[in-house]
């Protein structure tokens, strides 16, 4: 059977398609684990095209059936956001089956919930295996089930008039359709100046659904928030216009990533769009065969050009027969490859990050604290550290003077680190800040007693605008030198510690080896990669933080603690000075 789909497939390709180049086949990769997948089976030149359809041949919510069925149906999809629409497309076409003009298609896509490996099919037990990655607040199942009620209670059965397809659309369904699109699907961008008609529809639209989209919009701005970090690695840029999907394989830069766009395939969350799909400049698309291609960081060789009548794809390599041909799913690590298309790579993904916690950042400092001034109890040093943290949060001065770049403030809930030394900003000024506390705390015990006994009454004014103060001085060599203290790196190396620590015991401790080969893997040892694969960047922050001038990221200067120190408390002790002076003068 899998065979004949493909062979149908590959009949259908040949019908339907303007060029398919004769030196690749579709083969069955299945024992390698990796379903079906394009080898060569001839050498291929850069820059050769391998195959070309026109944009009528990929399904998406100009060419669904789902439009023939109502006049108003068009105008309703283009009212919905890209996930909604594409959904409540491919269940229509799915539900039609023979009658689907996509069915050779449909035959050879993963239709059964056994297919998926994404982390939206896992149980809480076997999602148990991945903690402590972060990779787990992002599975998005609640999310998910938000939509689908919408969908089958509202959209499809009252505005598409579809009650069939409304009761077709089993949770499951909901479920494989949503993780179908997720793992297969391309936002697919408009050909600037390209004519489309719908735009004139839309403007009469009288369908534009406000309820719609608010109603899924209060989780998905938390969402947004929730992921501002994420899309620095995650690289989901789908709304630039550049006429092709790139694949940024040789574009390492943290700042270019954020500039740049890699709208290959690479779906966006459905939890976090909110526009209508007639503000979008891009069409999220099912694309026959280009869906065909694995994906390999490394290996990437092909890429989709989006023309004005169709799309291409590219061998941006050349290819030697039996190589596989493969694409990029966007630069992403391994936790994120698993959590949305269900397999990872080995030994890891060229894009691998970890998280860092704030809680973890709490933990070390309190323990920083504890261990370093045996006068404090736990309670003080707890309500100490809190009191620190929400200080700097609420800073009216971080607020005006952050930089764009950390225009979410830097306490957040968790902060990516590279394996090559690179660390976000947010989070080496927070340390930054923290550490100078304590080192001035250090520097004067008999300062830091008094200030310790009272933080559980109140903080004191003192605490208070010494900790206003510190916010400004090290926010000013941070910004103005680029750099932090001796004692900095060396609280970040212990939080990184501190974080290894959290993961599972026969990953820390050496005795887990990575598999040799790809296979079938099961869940528990899809889980063991991906956090073998964490830790190994944390391990690598040891080595490489801060980083050398030959490697990417942002170079940060390291200075004596002592000398800022000493701008530092210049201030506290005049301040001290002159209320000593007072208090005597007064007697
Ligand atoms: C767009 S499809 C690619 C075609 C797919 N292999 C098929 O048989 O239909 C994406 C899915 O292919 C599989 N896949 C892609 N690249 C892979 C890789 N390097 N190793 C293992 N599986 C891979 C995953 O199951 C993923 O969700």
């Amino acid at each position: 059977m899998f065979q004949q789909n493909t062979e149908n497939f590959n009949q259908w390709v040949k019908k339907n398609f303007t060029i398919v180049s004769d030196k690749f086949e579709i083969v069955d990769l299945r024992e390698k684990g990796q379903g079906r997948g394009l080898i060569a089976c001839e050498n291929i030149k850069k820059n050769e095209v391998l195959f070309e359809l026109s944009r009528d041949k990929i399904l998406n919510v100009k060419t669904a059936s789902i439009n023939l069925l109502r006049e108003e149906n068009k105008n309703i999809l283009n009212s919905l956001n890209q996930w909604q629409s594409l959904i409540i497309c491919v269940a229509y076409e799915w539900y039609i089956g023979d009658r689907s003009k996509f069915i050779h298609y449909f035959n050879v896509l993963p239709l059964t919930s056994n297919d998926y490996n994404s982390l939206m099919f896992w149980n809480d037990n076997e999602l148990e295996c991945l903690k402590p990655s972060g990779v787990l607040q992002r599975v998005g199942k609640n999310s998910a089930e938000e939509m689908y009620s919408l969908l089958v209670a509202d959209i499809i059965p009252n505005r598409l008039k579809c009650q069939e397809l409304a009761d077709f659309l089993t949770l499951e369904r909901f479920h494989i359709v949503a993780s179908l699109i997720m793992s297969y699907s391309f936002d697919v961008d408009h050909f600037e100046g390209m004519e489309d008609d719908d735009e004139d529809d839309d403007e009469d639209s009288v369908d534009s659904d406000d309820d719609i989209s608010n109603d899924n919009h209060e989780h998905e701005h938390e969402h947004e928030h929730e992921h501002e970090h994420e899309h620095e690695h995650e690289h989901e840029h789908e709304h630039e216009h550049e006429h092709e999907s790139k694949n940024n394989d040789d574009d390492d830069e943290v700042d270019d990533i954020k500039e740049d766009n890699d709208d290959e395939q690479n779906p966006e969350e459905f939890e976090e769009i909110e526009d209508p799909i007639s503000e979008d400049s891009y069409y999220k698309s099912m694309v026959p065969l280009a869906d065909t291609l694995n994906s390999n960081t490394f290996l990437v060789n092909a890429t989709l050009k989006y023309e004005k009548t169709k799309l291409v794809m590219i061998a941006d390599k050349s290819i030697k027969k039996g190589e596989q041909i493969f694409n990029i799913y966007g630069e992403l690590p391994n936790s994120e490859i698993l959590r949305k298309y269900g397999f990872v790579e080995l030994p890891s993904s060229k894009f691998e990050f970890a998280d860092i916690f704030l809680s973890t950042i709490k933990l070390t400092f309190e323990k920083i604290f504890s261990s370093n001034f045996n006068f404090v109890k736990e309670s003080q040093v707890e309500k100490f550290v809190e009191f620190l943290f929400e200080t700097i949060q609420n800073s009216e001065y971080l607020e005006e003077n952050l930089s764009l770049e950390m225009d979410y403030g830097i306490v957040v809930d968790k902060y990516e680190v590279y394996p090559e030394g690179e660390i976000l900003p947010e989070l080496l000024l927070l340390v930054l800040i923290l550490t100078s506390i304590f080192k001035a705390a250090e520097s004067d015990e008999k300062w830091f007693k008094k200030i310790i006994k009272s933080i559980e009454r109140k903080p004191s004014l003192d605490l208070i605008s010494f900790t206003n103060r510190t916010i400004l001085k090290c926010h000013q060599l941070f910004e103005d030198n680029s750099a932090i203290t001796t004692t900095t790196v060396k609280h970040i190396k212990e939080i990184v510690k501190n974080r290894i620590n959290e993961y599972p015991k026969h990953i820390i401790d050496g005795s887990y080896k990575l598999p040799e080969s790809y296979k079938n893997f099961n869940r528990q040892e899809l889980s063991d990669i991906v956090l073998y694969d964490e830790i190994t960047t944390l391990k690598n922050i040891d080595e490489n933080f801060p980083p050398s001038e030959d490697k990417k990221g942002p170079l940060i200067s390291v200075v004596d603690d002592e000398k800022f120190l000493k701008n530092l408390m210049k201030r506290k002790n005049e301040e001290q000075d002159s209320k000593s002076n007072k208090k005597q003068k007064k007697n």
